[in-house]
């Protein structure tokens, strides 16, 4: 198993840490959103900071309950960190409600910072954790801020209407999702069916197919989330998108190789895997 890099402990403007932001919802769990994030930042080298969008009551069996935060609670706590401790990637994940979608682009509009977009739309329950009637704003106001995009196939389907059965349909979605504005889509093949798990990085002009093993581990609560939030930190740690995005694959893939059971239903990915290892 590729077991990827932590970041420089200084960051590319010579300050030190590398610092890192996610504008997420809180995983009771533990294994998906900011706690998530956080653990991923951490394990990487990054310090990681956060914006809380929505609280979930959330464990291995799916979402119970879940209560956004009003928009001036999640300005405040993105200007508090920006315009103090500074930010050199952020990423966003579930972001509940349309208003929360237009307070959060209209912040990062104004960054100069990469921007990972991850545009969460239900749990891997199915549960909800974006309004129906926010779509419009994730695809008019969102994704134009994206240095990346990471949908999986269900959020391609819902923001782009296009299914994906296969690699040449990754490759339409991308099309798709490029449409909207983010510089580069990342199509993550983590839900078809093949002994890999291919996503594909294109910016319209270079394509990058990003395959790894797929592991038989059904515990695989937070992959997504944790890809993203891998991307950003390795961007905030000066990476080029595509050494980013495949570095962030590996540190994915080793977290779901070693994915353990909690609950009765799906359990977390490993954020600790690499401190194993090294
Ligand atoms: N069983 C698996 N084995 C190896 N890699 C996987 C597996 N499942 C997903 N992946 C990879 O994990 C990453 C996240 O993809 P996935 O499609 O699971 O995201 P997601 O559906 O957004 O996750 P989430 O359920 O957290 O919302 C991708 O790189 C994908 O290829
Ligand atoms: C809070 C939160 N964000 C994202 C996901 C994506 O799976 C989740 N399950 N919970």
């Amino acid at each position: 198993m590729a077991v990827p890099p932590r970041v420089p402990r200084s960051s590319p403007d010579g300050s030190t840490p590398v610092r890192v932001l996610t504008v997420a919802g809180s995983d009771s769990g533990g294994g998906a959103g900011i706690q998530a994030d956080l653990k991923t930042m951490l394990a990487l080298g990054a310090h990681g900071m956060s914006v809380i969008t929505a609280v979930t009551a959330q464990n291995s069996l799916g979402v119970q309950c879940a209560w956004e935060l009003p928009a001036e609670a999640v300005r405040a706590q993105f200007r508090s960190v920006a315009d103090d401790i500074g930010v050199q990637a952020v990423k966003t994940g579930m972001l509940a409600t349309a208003e929360l979608v237009e307070t959060v682009a209209a912040q990062l509009a104004d960054l100069s910072a990469p921007v990972v977009v991850d545009p969460v739309g239900v749990s891997k329950h199915g549960d909800p954790l974006l309004a129906t009637e926010a779509l419009d704003a994730v695809r008019t106001k969102l994704l134009p801020t994206a240095t990346v995009a990471t949908p999986n196939l269900d959020e391609v389907a819902q923001l782009t209407g296009v299914r994906v059965e296969s690699e040449d349909d990754q490759r339409r979605a991308a099309g798709a999702v490029l449409a909207h504005g983010p510089r580069w889509a990342l199509i993550k093949g983590g839900h078809l069916p093949g002994g890999d798990a291919v996503d594909l990085l294109t910016d319209g002009t270079e394509e990058h197919w990003l395959r790894a093993p797929r592991h038989r581990n059904r515990h695989t609560h937070g992959t997504g989330c944790t890809l993203a939030a891998a991307i950003a930190t390795y961007l905030a740690g000066g990476y080029e998108v595509p050494a980013a995005v495949t570095a962030a694959k590996e540190y994915v893939t080793g977290a779901i190789a070693a994915g353990f059971p909690l609950g009765a239903g799906i359990g977390p990915v490993d954020h600790g895997w690499l401190s194993e290892r090294t």
